[in-house]
């Protein structure tokens, strides 16, 4: 997967919240092979320990990918994003603008808003949104170049609530990358992402939360890839009816 000019082999993002210890975020990263991970800036300027965590993900090799998580509005995501660019030295921003407090539902109109200002200052925008084509087709428009529609609300690991509409996003942007963001709760609900065609997954409390959180990043990485080799592979029709998997022609009569 190419995403702005970058070339993306393990289709997976990580989340860097929530950890028990940096000490267990690193081996996650490690475990999982991971190529690119999102951070807060939140996080990196809270209480002095940004120093040393910037550091040990620098260490892993992956992509930095800041995120402007907790914005609510187009200025908060805009100046966060802006802060993101000097602190992380990247232009990449995964683009959060929070519109609903119970469910960490995305404002598509400040979202899309944002997203022009900051493809227009430069910015290489991976957008967090509703599975909607006009919210997709305008974030596009205004400059972004991988949509990332959510699977369910964060940190709920409902897995994927409308699948349905996520083949739809497939099917209407075939040549655009697209990352499920949000909800993915275990290795199956990657792997139905996989299988319906999405280029990647993000996901951040599935594995920080979890009992083995090194285990369920391995685990994590086996499933999407497990998903991506099916959905390749051309998968059979589901059918109503049962057909037989053994030729029947043949069969010696027994008197
Ligand atoms: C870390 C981050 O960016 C999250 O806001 C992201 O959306 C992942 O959500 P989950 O924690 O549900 O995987």
């Amino acid at each position: 997967m190419k995403i702005y000019d970058v070339d993306i082999s393990v289709p997976m993002f990580l989340g860097t919240a929530q950890y028990p210890s940096p000490a267990i975020l690193h081996q996650a990263i490690r475990a999982s092979d991971c190529e690119v991970v999102t951070v807060s800036l939140r996080r990196e300027t809270a209480d002095g320990t940004g120093a040393g965590f910037w550091d040990m993900l620098r260490a892993t090799g992956a992509h930095i990918l800041p995120n402007t998580a907790g914005c609510h509005s187009v200025q908060e995501a805009v100046t966060t994003a802006q802060m993101a660019r000097e602190l992380f030295a990247t232009d990449w921003i995964k683009l959060e603008v929070i519109g609903h407090a119970d469910n960490l539902q995305p404002d598509v109109f400040a979202l899309v808003e944002a997203a022009r200002i900051l493809t227009t200052d430069g910015f290489k925008v991976f957008p967090y949104m509703t599975d909607d084509l006009i919210v997709g087709e305008k974030l596009l428009e205004a400059g972004c170049e991988v949509l990332m529609p959510w699977g369910a609300p964060i940190g709920s690991g409902q897995g994927l609530r409308t699948p349905d509409a996520l083949r739809t996003m497939r099917a209407h942007f075939p040549d655009v990358p697209l990352i499920v963001d949000a909800g993915i709760g275990r290795p199956s609900d990657a792997i139905q992402a996989m299988e319906l065609g999405m280029d990647a997954i993000l996901l951040n409390t599935a594995v920080a939360k979890a009992g083995d959180p090194v285990g369920m990043a391995r685990a994590m990485a086996l499933a999407v890839e497990a998903g991506r080799a099916g959905f390749i592979s051309d998968p059979i029709d589901r059918r109503d009816v049962a057909v037989p998997s053994t030729p029947v022609l043949g069969l010696a009569e027994l008197m």
